[in-house]
């Protein structure tokens, strides 16, 4: 997975220059990898909304003042509308077009409506870019002394989903001399 993310940014970035927020628009094998991120890990787990009025959602009968929480952590993970759910697949993006923006209930990073997370563009551009640096520049060994063949991906409890345990990781220089035009 990490040798197919690396061959893309070499292959749009080159040799000659690091990554920039403009290349993520061309690197969809890391745009699929956030994706599946958000899927598993979803940083806002549980969503809430107050029903303004009475309704009826799924067969339930919801009064009005009524405060409804949304499992996003387990609709992400609804082995209904995801084939192998618990599994890290950013190839499953190449088939399935399901967007993070609110329009496919069965992936709600950023929650959806009109309450829909105002920095969702912001949030997905910041974070590509980052996870998209650090590979370009570096190779990432897991561990206190970088020999760890699986991490830890247990969570921890919290209204916005922390790991249980710590990941320390030892970057390694890629990039020798690191260029110094961007
Ligand atoms: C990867 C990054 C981010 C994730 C996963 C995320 C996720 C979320 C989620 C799930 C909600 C609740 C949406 C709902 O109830 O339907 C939310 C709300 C919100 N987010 Fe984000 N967010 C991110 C980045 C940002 C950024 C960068 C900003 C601002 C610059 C931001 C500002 C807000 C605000 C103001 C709300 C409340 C909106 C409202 O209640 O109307 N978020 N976010």
């Amino acid at each position: 997975m990490m040798k197919k993310a690396v061959a893309e940014i070499d292959q749009v970035v080159g040799k000659n220059r690091l990554l920039q927020e403009s290349d993520i628009r061309n690197l969809p094998y890391l745009q699929a990898m956030v994706k599946e991120s958000l899927r598993l890990h979803p940083m806002v787990p549980v969503i809430q909304r107050l029903s303004s009025q009475y309704c009826t959602v799924g067969g339930y009968h919801i009064p009005a003042n009524t405060t409804t929480f949304i499992n996003v952590w387990s609709l992400n993970r609804d082995p209904t509308h995801w084939e192998t759910p618990l599994k890290f697949m950013p190839e499953r993006y190449k088939e399935n077009q399901v967007d993070v923006r609110g329009q496919h209930f069965r992936l709600l990073p950023f929650g959806g409506g009109r309450r829909l997370c105002p920095g969702t563009s912001l949030g997905l551009l910041t974070v590509q870019t980052t996870l998209g640096a650090m590979i370009r520049c570096f190779e990432w060994k897991a561990g206190k002394n970088g020999n760890i063949a699986t991490v830890d991906m247990e969570e921890g409890i919290g209204f916005t989903l922390p790991r249980a345990n710590p990941l320390v990781c030892i970057p390694v220089a890629r990039l020798d001399p690191i260029p110094l035009s961007v």
